[in-house]
């Protein structure tokens, strides 16, 4: 019976053709397909790979951004696993906004895994990253997203029972949390700091009768869910903001964010290059925050006067400042930040403040601030004889003092300039 073991030469050279073939494969995948259909592929073959080798689990994708917006699943699940990762992971990522004892933040690195138990379930969590499929002039963007692995079995659970008990969760360590943050934006993204303004509505000296409506007004906002839902609006509101420089516009935003505990999204219309940046960072802003606009008088061309524009544009021969204002910095247009403010796309998110702040209200389009749409409007001017009195009280420590009754007649004088040597 003739013998069908093969000789070793002949397995060597099956072998050589076999990694030839795979070698000439790999370089035809790497460099000759398009990116788009490589990770067409790549991803269709991981996952019936792991259907093959893994039949009984599933695996379920929280991805950080989700449709136009924030995904704040991706939010919760991040705040949760903070605080469970120290036990079960082989690695951390650790940080701090501050040097208190027991403040640090953690997260898992990209590509560990951190186990979960919940009910006898055992679920794996890990943290992955991909560049995000943009032809648009954010090539190098990524986006981070968690993956879930448990027994196809626990599927139903895992819906139903274990992510409400991680919104929950995450929503009472938030709401809890010790540090406000501030938000800036840089190239498209929000990049938090600590925030730690002394600021109260206790040490701002404004007119008490104002304050007092301020501070009304603010607990009727927080109260008003169920109005705002019965009578189809969104749960926002729009508090403008303005008088000369120094007279404690900045103070107050700080004061409010302090009372109700709010992070802030400090937003410089300059640095935003166009309508979709906007939206796009306006949507990832989280509720129970302010959405901050100082300034806006000198922020961008949505807020000068359509007159003015106009004027300029005949003093300078229109095709000249259309290209000037296209080239240098396209900017944001009126309508793109209208929009957010009292458009469609502002549903998104709840309990949400939006505050502008300016030195010049005469030099704003007066389309900003038709009525409807910022609902309280705050003017912050110079010293009464009612501020003085809480100034003195709070620096001084004084109710009362024999030179009042001059100063009281002092400050009803109109201002005149003072001498610049003083
Ligand atoms: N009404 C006020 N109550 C308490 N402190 C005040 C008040 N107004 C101004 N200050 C103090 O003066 C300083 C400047 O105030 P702030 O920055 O809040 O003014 P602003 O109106 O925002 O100024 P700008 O328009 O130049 O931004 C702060 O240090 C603040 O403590």
């Amino acid at each position: 019976m003739a013998s069908f073991v093969p000789s070793i030469s002949t397995i060597l050279s099956a072998y050589a053709s076999l990694s030839t073939t795979i070698m000439l494969f790999c370089t035809i995948f790497s460099e000759m397909l398009p990116r788009g259909i490589r990770v067409y592929i790549s991803s269709k073959c991981s996952e019936s790979l792991s259907h093959y080798f893994f039949p009984n689990y599933f695996t379920l994708i929280v991805e950080e951004h989700w449709q136009a917006g924030t995904n704040h699943t991706f939010r919760a699940v991040e705040t949760y696993l903070s605080t469970i990762i120290g036990t079960s992971a082989d690695s951390l990522h650790i940080g701090s906004h501050s040097l208190v004892p027991h403040n640090l933040n953690m997260r898992i690195p990209v590509g560990c895994k951190t186990i979960d138990m919940f009910h006898d379930m055992k679920l794996e969590w890990s943290l992955h990253k991909a560049p995000i499929n943009s032809s648009g002039p954010h090539l190098d963007e990524v986006q981070y997203s968690y993956q879930l692995k448990c027994k196809r079995g626990d599927r139903e659970k895992v819906m139903t029972e274990y992510l409400p008990h991680i919104a929950d969760k995450a929503q009472n360590i938030l709401s809890r949390r010790e540090n406000l943050q501030i938000y800036t934006c840089d190239a498209g993204r929000w990049n938090p700091a600590v925030f730690k303004h002394p600021a109260t509505f206790a040490t701002l000296a404004m007119d008490p009768k104002r304050k007092a409506e301020i501070i009304e007004d603010l607990d009727n906002f927080v109260q008003q869910k169920d109005f705002f839902q019965r009578v189809g609006r969104n749960w926002k509101r729009g508090y403008f903001l303005h008088g000369p420089p120094g007279t404690g516009k900045s103070s107050l935003v700080a004061a409010i964010a302090n009372r109700q505990g709010y992070n802030i999204y400090d937003l410089q219309l300059q640095s935003v290059r166009s309508d979709a940046e906007l939206r796009r960072i306006l949507t990832s802003i989280t509720n129970r925050s302010i959405l901050l606009v100082e300034d806006i008088d000198c922020s961008t061309k949505a807020s000068r006067d359509r007159a003015t524009i106009r004027d300029e544009q005949e003093e300078a021969g229109q095709g000249e400042l259309d290209h000037r204002l296209s080239s240098s910095n396209p900017g944001i247009s009126l309508s793109g930040l209208l929009n957010f403010t009292d458009g469609l796309w502002s549903s998104f998110g709840d309990e949400r403040l939006i505050i502008f702040t300016t030195n010049h209200k005469d030099k704003l389009d007066p389309a900003l601030l038709r009525p409807g749409r910022m609902d309280l409007e705050i003017y912050m001017g110079y010293c009464t004889f009612a501020v003085f009195e809480q100034l003195a009280n709070s620096y001084l420590q004084i109710d009362n003092h024999r030179l009042f009754a001059a100063i009281e007649n002092l400050l009803k004088e109109p201002m005149t300039q003072l001498p610049l040597e003083l």
